[in-house]
């Protein structure tokens, strides 16, 4: 319980600053996590503030993220605001967060995942075997382009850029025959009802972290870093910790087609992980199980093991 909750104290005035980009996904995460705060803590709404910054990777629309330089690019403006004490969380896609954080910044916590997989949104036809030889997919992710190669050798895959909206634009006009984005992303924007199939984990592995929306803070923040606790999904927490362990072992910028999900089964996680030749002719698999309490050393144990696979050192990895 916290001070504004204390029956007869005098209440605290609570102030929390979130930064976040100004994308529509990026303000409904916010958005979300302010909502979860404002219940957690008992107060308005309004006692958490909500700061749109401008990112390198908002500014880029004509390159493959990997081109210029990883997906750093979507948090660098914001992690540099909360450095300065501008802001006092971060909220952001989890699959958009680099590897490796600034000194003095960490995932304190994940909302609830939401589902993980990625939709194929085309015009005519549900599931991929529905897409003609050689149509055209758009995407800008190497690991949807090594993954479609993998499983339909026949496909020109295409760079497709910028917000949803813009690459369900390019299908609906027929610039691409179809697209892939994350259905998590489709459904906080209200448009779930435009993926024409959602694709099995056991056939399209999705991205480190993907349905998952990570809480950036300052380590020595001992208030932001209590609220942040407060609200904190525990088995998202596990699995990403198990995921992001995963892709520091194989140390994994935007240049390398990996993928990896972990699912918390009662007292055990299980993680599967994936490394792919960027035109999908070669991969590696590695799916493995342990105790909770071990999340992140089964994440780098698999890490390690992929790494040493034939597509990892492909990859120079
Ligand atoms: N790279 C952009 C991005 N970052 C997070 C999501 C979707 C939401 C999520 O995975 O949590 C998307 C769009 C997409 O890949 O379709």
């Amino acid at each position: 319980m916290n001070e504004n909750t204390k029956s007869g104290s005098k209440p605290v005035p609570v102030r929390l600053r979130i930064g976040t980009r100004g994308s529509p996904l990026a303000l409904w995460q916010a958005h979300a996590v302010q909502a979860a705060l404002a219940t957690a803590l008992a107060v308005p709404a309004e006692a958490i503030e909500i700061n749109v910054i401008r990112t390198s990777g908002d500014q880029i629309q004509d390159r493959a993220l990997a081109e210029a330089g990883g997906k750093g690019l979507f948090t660098k403006e914001i992690e540099e605001a909360l450095l300065d004490g501008r802001v006092d969380l971060a909220v952001h896609s989890a699959k958009d967060v680099a590897t490796f954080l600034p000194e003095g910044l960490h995932l304190a916590g994940y909302l609830p995942r939401a589902d993980v997989r990625d939709a194929l949104i085309q015009k005519a036809g549900k599931g991929l075997d529905a897409l003609p030889a050689g149509a055209r997919v758009g995407t800008a992710s190497l690991r949807r382009e090594a993954q479609l190669r993998r499983l339909r050798p026949d496909l020109k895959v295409e760079l497709l850029r910028g917000n949803v909206h813009t690459r369900l634009a390019k299908v609906r006009e027929g610039d691409f025959d179809a697209t892939l984005l994350a259905l998590a992303g489709l459904t906080r924007l209200g448009m779930a009802d435009a993926a024409s199939a959602v694709l099995d984990t056991a056939d399209f592995l999705p991205a480190v972290g993907q349905g998952a929306v990570a809480i950036e803070c300052r380590v020595t923040d001992p208030d932001t870093n209590a609220a942040i606790a407060a609200i904190a999904c525990r088995d998202t927490g596990i699995a990403l910790d198990a995921e992001r362990a995963f892709l520091t072992a194989l140390d994994g910028s935007c240049r390398t087609p990996i993928a990896g999900l972990a699912t918390v089964e009662g007292d055990s996680v299980r993680l599967r992980g994936l490394v792919m030749t960027p035109d999908g002719s070669d991969a590696a698999e590695i799916a493995e199980r342990a105790p909770v309490s071990e999340a992140a050393r089964l994440g780098t144990a698999c890490g390690e093991i992929l790494r040493a696979s034939a597509p990892a050192r492909a990859l120079g990895l």
